[in-house]
């Protein structure tokens, strides 16, 4: 076996070459802990594919990764903030593609040998290589999550995705970024084999010498076909595809369009043509405002992954939970707890239903996974047997952390603190998933207050990604850094917050609320409402959001805002009249919208008028809606942050994104902020109060930051 390191300046890549005439290609990037692709690398790969293509003995290649657990995450994201045109980072993706073109054309066969993450480019590289052959690891996924980024496969992967896997498969996985486990990605015909980690390299060498395989059309089935192969049914695909993620970005995203319009160039006047459009459209993208936010987004969360809570101090390990109460909440954390952070879970409630149906919980998600083969009902049943119940504290002695997940009611949480102080160890932490209470009132009888803390989940908990921590004033270090550290262990992005009426994302949200209540009395129609903020960029409108969490539970909150802030935060009567009519929303199947019938929660429930006694007209413009309603929730951020309720502005951008959908294309409301510009949104604050109400006066803080022309980035 001989050893060759072509040592260009960047030192990526080695060759072994091997005497069975496979050679092994090896990319590690030094200093990294994941590899990505960097411009740098040109040089060093051209000089790699050269030697390979003198050397008449390598009949095959096999390009893995001396990465431990990834293969290749992509193009360096970084990378892109450098390019100041269009013209560099169209530069940037037609060299990929050159790269990635000179690999197919090679005289040897190359098989990527993939566990772990191949995403992005990483995924492309993979793609230009002749076989692909992955592990059956967990971490091992494929995907082009690029237009999570505002952007699109720059390096041959809009074309050679569909030609490989068929056009309605590569869109949606381009369209939505999500990426495919290792079972999904041979099902889907992305892998040609997957196998035990442990014979990835000896399996991808035996494909190394079968030579080039001849690949027939992806597409089975007549339908699929008719669909795909010939350009009527294309266009029929193409304009469906188009509507669809029209009405799901409403325009606000450009890089879903760029997609489809570049897939369909590609297919109907070849390669060449896609990939050249392919790189025009990654040029144009990279330069938009859309993709800078949403790579601020990336930078933001991959920072948070490494922050503990507290600096310097170091969690405590996390062996076992306790969850109190098997509701809706405490099935979901029993859940993430189960499977995520595979930290055995003992739930407590005081009815067997309750622990069943907190079981079913997790039953019934993992039970989907195994019925579309994605998991073993082996590996479904491990996960199972981390959860079990009891109607009091048996079991709890040696829990770690016990989570209280039970309805909101100040004296029985306190119960819950001493009896979890009288049957549990003296270090045992207690988390309240509170949405509404201060943890302060929560700690009060403690005997051991700096054991307890926040630990505010969303609804529902398997698919919400944020977490609130939040610590009172006695809280020690030590509790805060070990829940900042199990909450991501359950797959949440934890976000420290101080203690107060709302915490951060529901004091937020409140003001949002209101005013669309304020709105729907003004006669505003709630359709109307609804549709202006989803123009805007929220997954759902506001009034459309209460009838989903629930109008007693989302109104909740209110009287503890109140009771802090003062009047700024009283709602305006329509809630009460609401629900004194007994709406609460979907849950009771009465609520703004209707429940009954065809299309269930599409349809405004007209009654709703005469219970507001109002009569509805449009009189607004979606804007102005939209402007309102969002202006209160960037001013009471604004406040948040200079009172230390969230520690930064990156902070309370990731918590509004992940906790109430604020629209990630604008990056957060101190991002939004910054990009209108502080003085202007001080200006618009100060109009509307002038001319609506006094409740719009900007805060003294953003008015200070005006006089001062600071900015929050
Ligand atoms: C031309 C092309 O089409 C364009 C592209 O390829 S654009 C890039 C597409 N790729 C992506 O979007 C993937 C981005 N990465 C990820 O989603 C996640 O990092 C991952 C799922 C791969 C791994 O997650 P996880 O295990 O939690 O590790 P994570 O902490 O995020 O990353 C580890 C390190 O790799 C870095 N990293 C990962 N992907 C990166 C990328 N594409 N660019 C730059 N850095 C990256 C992270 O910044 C982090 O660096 P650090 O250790 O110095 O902080």
């Amino acid at each position: 076996m001989q050893k060759n390191t072509v040592a260009e300046q960047t030192n990526a890549f080695t060759l072994t070459k091997q005497d069975n005439g496979v050679a092994i290609l090896t990319m590690d990037v030094p200093g990294e802990s994941m590899n990505t692709l960097k411009a740098a690398f040109g040089d060093e790969i051209s000089a790699m594919l050269d030697e390979i293509d003198a050397d008449s003995s390598i009949k095959g290649v096999v390009l893995t990764s001396g990465k431990p657990s990834s293969f290749v995450a992509g193009a360096d994201i970084t990378m892109l903030a450098a390019c100041e045109t269009e013209k560099d980072a169209r530069a940037l993706a037609a060299g990929g593609q050159a790269v990635f073109d000179r690999i197919e054309k090679m005289r040897a066969t190359f098989v990527a040998a993939i566990h772990g993450p191949a995403l992005g480019g990483g995924l492309e590289l993979a793609l230009a290589c002749h076989y692909r052959i992955c592990s059956d690891s967990p971490k091992t996924q494929l995907g082009l999550p690029e237009v999570q980024l505002g952007l699109l496969p720059g390096s041959g992967g809009t074309q050679r995705l569909p030609r490989l896997i068929g056009v309605q498969q590569a869109m949606k996985m381009m369209l939505t970024g999500s990426a495919a486990r290792a079972k999904q990605a041979k099902k889907y015909g992305i892998v040609d084999d997957m196998v035990p980690q442990s014979v990835l390299l000896e399996v991808a060498q035996k494909f190394a010498l079968k030579g080039k395989p001849k690949r027939e059309a992806p597409q089975k089935g007549l339908v699929n076909k008719a669909l795909e192969q010939n350009s009527f049914g294309r266009n029929i695909l193409f304009k469906k595809a188009r509507e669809q993620t029209f009405s799901k970005t409403k325009g606000n995203y450009p890089a879903p369009g760029m997609i489809i319009d570049v897939i369909e160039t590609g297919l109907n006047e070849g390669m060449r043509a896609g990939l050249q459009a392919e790189a025009d459209a990654f040029g144009k993208l990279v330069m938009t405002p859309e993709s800078f936010q949403l790579r601020q987004i990336f930078f933001a969360t991959t920072d948070m992954k490494k922050e503990h809570g507290v600096e310097g101090v170091k969690p405590a390990k996390v062996g076992k939970i306790g969850v109190l109460g098997g509701g809706l909440m405490g099935g979901g954390i029993a859940y993430v707890t189960a499977t995520k952070a595979n930290v055995p879970v003992r739930i407590k409630d005081v009815r067997e239903d309750g622990i069943a149906n907190a079981m079913k919980y997790s039953y019934d998600i993992l039970n989907k996974e195994v019925k579309k083969r994605f998991m073993l009902n082996s590996e479904m049943q491990k996960q199972l047997s981390l959860l079990t119940g009891s109607l009091n504290y048996n079991g709890f002695q040696d829990a770690d952390m016990v989570i209280e997940a039970v309805f909101e009611d100040l004296s029985l949480k306190q119960q819950m603190v001493s009896d979890v102080e009288r049957h549990c160890k003296p270090e045992t932490i207690f988390a309240s998933n509170t949405s509404s209470i201060p943890i302060t009132d929560i700690a009060a009888k403690a005997a051991r207050p700096e054991n307890v803390i926040g630990l505010h989940y969303f609804s529902p908990v398997d698919k919400m990604p944020l977490a609130e921590v939040i610590a009172h004033e006695q809280t020690s270090d030590e509790t805060i850094s070990t829940t900042v550290e199990f909450a991501r262990k359950q797959g949440k992005t934890p976000v420290v917050v101080k203690d107060g009426a709302g915490f951060y994302v529901n004091r937020i949200l409140a003001p949002y609320m209101n005013e669309a209540a304020c709105l729907l009395l003004a006669g505003e129609p709630v359709d109307h409402i609804d549709k202006s903020l989803v123009k805007f960029g929220f997954p759902v409108g506001p009034v459309k959001l209460l009838d989903e969490v629930g109008i007693d539970v989302g109104t909740k909150i209110i009287p503890f805002l109140v009771e802090q802030f003062g009047s700024r935060f009283e709602a305006p009567g329509a809630f009460d009249k609401v629900l004194a009519d007994d709406r609460k929303g979907k849950k009771n199947g009465k609520g703004f919208y209707v429940y009954s019938g065809k299309k269930p929660g599409k349809e405004v429930d007209e009654s709703i008028y005469s219970v507001l006694g109002v009569s509805p007209s449009k009189k607004l413009s979606e804007k102005a809606i939209a402007e309102r309603c969002v202006l209160m929730m960037l001013n009471e951020a604004a406040r948040c942050l200079d009172e230390g309720v969230i520690r930064s502005a990156r902070d309370g951008d990731i918590g509004a994104i992940f906790g109430i959908g604020f629209p990630p294309f604008l990056g957060g409301p101190f991002r939004y902020m910054d990009s209108l510009g502080v003085q202007n949104v001080v200006n618009k604050l100060t109009q509307l109060s002038e001319t609506v109400d006094q409740k719009f006066a900007p805060a003294e803080t953003l008015v200070k930051m005006e006089s001062d022309q600071k900015t929050f980035y």
